[in-house]
């Protein structure tokens, strides 16, 4: 809370000890508070009264429903009763931060004082929107809070995104026909807070939570290149890697002016501007993210149950954040993942130096967002000495590094600034007293130090007034007490009021005696409240100066930050390694993939003693690039295909894998279809969001993309489903290439394998016995022989007689059934596909549209005619053909 910090040149103060009842003199007309409200008219405006802060009407109505706060009502100046909604002056950050959770902006109003005018008008203090609160408080702790800035700007778009609370600034601009979906993909990523839009429409169609829309011209990149250079104290961008990028600078210029705007102590946080290459990391959709569970658990919701979650050994809050970003943006880049993998490596093979940096990076804490609260001049003398402690904290974690004898932990530490001129700084500025807690050191501030001796001088004499006014008076009852209302008194009990000497002016009467002062007692007493009065001042004054000191080094201290939050994620991704047996895996620039000995990283330490079954995965290269997987409901097909993803996304991040080894090809992008999700919400029912997601995956996927299908089809009838599921299916196979994983229950599936060329089966294997099914877990090559539903539906309880009857149904189908299953649909691999209407389709980059003429497609089959390998009859025989195709059917006509 700003209480007592200096702001925008203004006190803001307290009435502290008046309760509600004692604000009726505080309650605004309705003229000041629409005053107030015009200055920021969007925002919902907090009134402070008292101990409660207040919003009226409209704004007291949504605070109510979003806040979760019961409403009332209140007389508003001489205009009646209006709504109201008050909030506790000591619960006030547990509400802004719900209210912020809804997207809204808060200002809020206090009286504020001004030197040599006592308490003047009440004045906005504070505006805070979701993306600019800046403060630890109102934040979570181990997420990112981002303001993020779309800039549409011809065929390109320009995405910024900022966390005021540690000065991370990012651009990126995207191109060409993948834009929107990787902006999409960029937004699932970074959640924004609050995102901000230009007002003309450029972005309307943009789907994002909390939109806030500035003025168009803002985003003009002119305009904003000319702001960021100021702010960054630059002449031009390169250095930045963003000169020539105007969609980007656009956006990181908006962000900026919204800023001033709303809250300029903020803008010192951001001190450099990185420029992000969205192709460096491997593409994760919204449904992906969420389909394999990276930070969140579909059932409880929440980080348990997440592969984020049983990653997540993290010792500070910047590095859980840190975690949390690596696992949502794994990369590409085999250089950048191998210099990783080696960091990991180095801390999996020393326990003992795990153990002391672990305990070190506590010393260190959250270091970021200290930085951000001192950089926003919120840093008080506490958090001086916490700043302190980090810093002292950091030069033993690089000289264990140092000593380990591992040139990769040797060069990481090279690369962090250990700071030590700040830490000379603070440590001459503040300590932390036994007895008065964090303060400004003796010697800082010569000031300071006169004001403190004053008032300890009085508060010596006081301490000895007792003693000397009862030598003085002979009464030994006699007492030196303090309250707030009437500041320091003497009290003599009843039976010694005779002996009260003349100069005690009596002030009060209790039950057991009298209250009295004397003229030196108040002077005391004065002397006293002015020193306090100065003393504060002078600290301020003193805090003021060190922050302006520490400040300027406010760019090496959050990189120094960043490194060490790193470190802290990957010496997590280390412990975790270690507990588990993971292995490191080979990355190589190949479609390749191989996993030995494989396990579902979440799935497997749930299981609590019971043994995960190890399965292998082998796709692309040598091996078949699609998978078909069948096997028994519950026998373990989603838990297959979901840890091959997870192993690849490990392997991605740098981290070591559950496998006995792995070799993997880097892929450009995950993409997963799994389970049932519907949205009623957005008007799709659970097959249309399946067919979009199937649809998203075949217009998107390349050769070096991962597809991780589960059960598609399943929303439909069978005879439909079966259909789509394997056209889905030959499509990746023959023209999108991409290493697959396809789980189906449609056995009919599975002789796919006899026709496609890169197409290979294999089956979770299951025991039958007695009616009963037993699961192995085990995958095996070759197809499933039959589904065992109705064994698995008695497993789950379905009442013996509907089982019963169901397996007589089922009896009865097969009998009827004299062939076995039907082969799937037989077609040409050569064969162009040809829509209902018979028009023939091809897919391109922006869907499907209409194949090549036929001309154009004989001179490709002439092209790659190989005539040397023709006999002259076979020649005769392939132009015949084609001149038939030409004709319509007819080769003689
Ligand atoms: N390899 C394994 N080792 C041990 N237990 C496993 C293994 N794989 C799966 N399981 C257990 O089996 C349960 C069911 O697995 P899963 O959901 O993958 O089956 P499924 O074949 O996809 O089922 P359905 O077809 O009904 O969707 C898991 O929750 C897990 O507890």
């Amino acid at each position: 809370m700003a209480q007592g910090t200096a702001r925008q040149g203004k006190t803001v103060r307290s009435r502290a000890g008046r309760g509600r009842s004692g604000a009726s003199d505080l309650v605004p007309s309705r003229r000041q508070y629409l005053d107030l409200k015009a200055q920021h008219p969007h925002a919902i405006l907090l009134y402070r009264m008292g101990d409660f802060y207040e919003a009226f009407d409209d704004d007291a109505r949504v605070v109510a429903r979003d806040a979760r706060i019961t409403l009332t009502s209140r007389s508003f100046g001489r205009n009646g009763r209006v709504p109201m909604a008050g909030i506790p002056y000591h619960a006030l950050n547990h509400y802004l931060a719900r209210l912020l959770a809804h997207g809204h902006t808060i200002a809020i109003a206090e009286q504020v004082s001004e030197p040599g005018r006592g308490l003047v008008e009440r004045a906005i203090t504070r505006v805070l929107s979701p993306g600019t609160v800046g403060e630890a408080a109102l934040l979570p702790e181990g997420e990112n809070r981002y303001l993020a800035s779309i800039c549409p700007f011809g065929d390109r778009i320009g995405l910024a995104w900022a966390d005021v609370s540690t000065g991370e600034f990012a651009v990126t601009e995207l191109s060409g026909p993948r834009a929107r979906d990787q902006l999409a993909e960029e937004l699932a990523r970074l959640n924004p807070a609050e995102c901000l839009v230009p007002d003309d429409g450029r972005a309307d169609d943009v789907e994002v939570a909390h939109r806030t829309r500035m003025e168009h011209w803002r985003f003009e990149p002119e305009r904003a290149r000319a702001e960021l250079t100021r702010h960054l104290g630059v002449r031009s961008l390169v250095p930045f890697g963003c000169e020539d990028l105007p969609a980007a600078t656009a956006a990181a210029g908006a962000i900026l002016a919204y800023l001033e705007r709303t809250n300029p102590a903020l803008l010192p946080l951001l001190t450099g501007l990185r420029t992000e290459s969205i192709d460096g990391w491997v593409g994760l959709d919204a449904a992906t993210r969420r389909n394999l569970e990276l930070t969140r658990s579909l059932r409880t919701g929440g980080t348990r149950g997440s592969l984020l979650g049983m990653l997540d050994e993290t010792r500070t809050a910047m590095g859980a954040r840190t975690l949390r970003r690596l696992v949502g943006q794994p990369l590409r880049d085999l250089s950048e993942l191998q210099r990783r993998q080696a960091v990991v490596a180095g801390l999996v093979a020393r326990p003992t130096l795990r153990a002391a940096i672990t305990s070190s990076l506590g010393g260190v804490g959250d270091l970021e967002r200290l930085v951000g609260r001192v950089t926003q001049g919120l840093g008080t003398a506490r958090d001086f000495v916490t700043l302190g402690g980090a810093l002292r904290a950091i030069s033993p974690i690089l000289a264990s590094l140092r000593v380990s004898g591992d040139p990769a932990l040797a060069a990481f530490a090279d690369e962090i600034d250990p700071c030590t001129d700040v830490l000379t700084l603070v440590e001459a500025a503040v300590e932390d007293d036994p007895e008065d807690g964090a303060r400004i050191r003796a010697g800082f501030s010569p000031e300071l130090d006169a004001a403190r001796e004053g008032a300890m001088s009085t508060r010596r004499w006081l301490a000895g007034l007792e003693r000397r006014e009862r030598e003085r008076t002979g009464i030994k009852s006699l007492k030196v007490g303090y309250n707030k209302v009437f500041g320091y008194y003497i009290e003599v009990t009843r039976p010694n009021l005779a002996r009260v000497p003349g100069d005690y002016v009596r002030k009060q009467t209790v039950a057991t005696g009298e209250r009295y002062v004397t003229a030196a007692l108040k002077e005391a007493e004065a002397r006293i409240l002015a020193a306090d009065e100065e003393i504060a001042a002078l600290e301020r004054a003193a805090l003021a100066r060190l922050t302006r000191d520490v400040t300027a080094a406010t760019g090496r201290l959050l990189t120094a930050a960043n490194r060490l939050a790193l470190l802290d994620a990957l010496l997590s991704l280390a412990v975790v390694a270690d507990r588990g047996g993971w292995t490191r895996p080979v990355l190589e620039d190949s479609a390749t993939l191989e996993i030995i000995g494989g396990r579902h990283p979440v799935v497997e330490a749930s299981l609590e003693g019971e043994a995960f079954i190890a399965n292998d995965c082998r796709l692309g290269g040598e091996a078949p690039r699609v998978l078909v997987v069948t096997g028994p409901n519950m026998g373990g097909k989603s838990t297959y295909l979901r840890q091959v993803a997870l192993i690849v996304l490990l392997a991605q991040i740098g981290s070591f894998v559950p496998a006995e080894r792995a070799r993997i090809g880097l892929v450009d992008r995950i993409f997963t279809r799994v389970g049932a999700q519907d949205d009623l919400a957005g008007g799709s029912s659970t097959f249309m969001v399946e067919m979009l997601e199937t649809a998203t995956i075949l217009r998107q996927a390349t050769e070096r993309s991962l597809v991780i299908l589960d059960e598609v089809g399943r929303g439909t009838g069978t005879q439909d489903g079966l259909a789509i599921a394997q056209a889905v299916l030959e499509d990746l196979h023959d023209r999108v290439r991409a290493r697959t994983l396809f789980a189906t229950h449609y056995l009919e599936l599975t002789a796919l394998a006899e026709r496609l060329a890169d197409v290979a089966n294999v089956h979770l294997a299951a025991l039958e016995t007695d009616e009963r099914v037993i699961f192995l877990y085990a995958v095996r090559p070759g197809p499933a022989d039959r589904a065992y539903g109705i064994q698995v539906a008695r497993l789950a309880g379905l009442p013996p007689w509907v089982a019963d009857r169901a397996a007589s149904v089922l009896r009865g189908l097969t009998e009827m059934r004299s062939a076995p299953p039907p082969a799937p649909a037989e077609r040409e691999l050569s064969a162009p596909r040809v829509a209902e209407d018979g028009a023939p389709y091809q897919l391109t980059l922006d869907g499907f549209t209409p194949a090549p003429s036929e001309a154009e497609r004989l001179a490709r089959a002439l092209d790659s005619l190989d005539l040397t390998a023709l006999t002259p009859r076979e020649a005769l025989d392939w132009l015949f053909e084609q001149q038939a195709r030409l004709r319509g059917g007819n080769p003689r006509h």
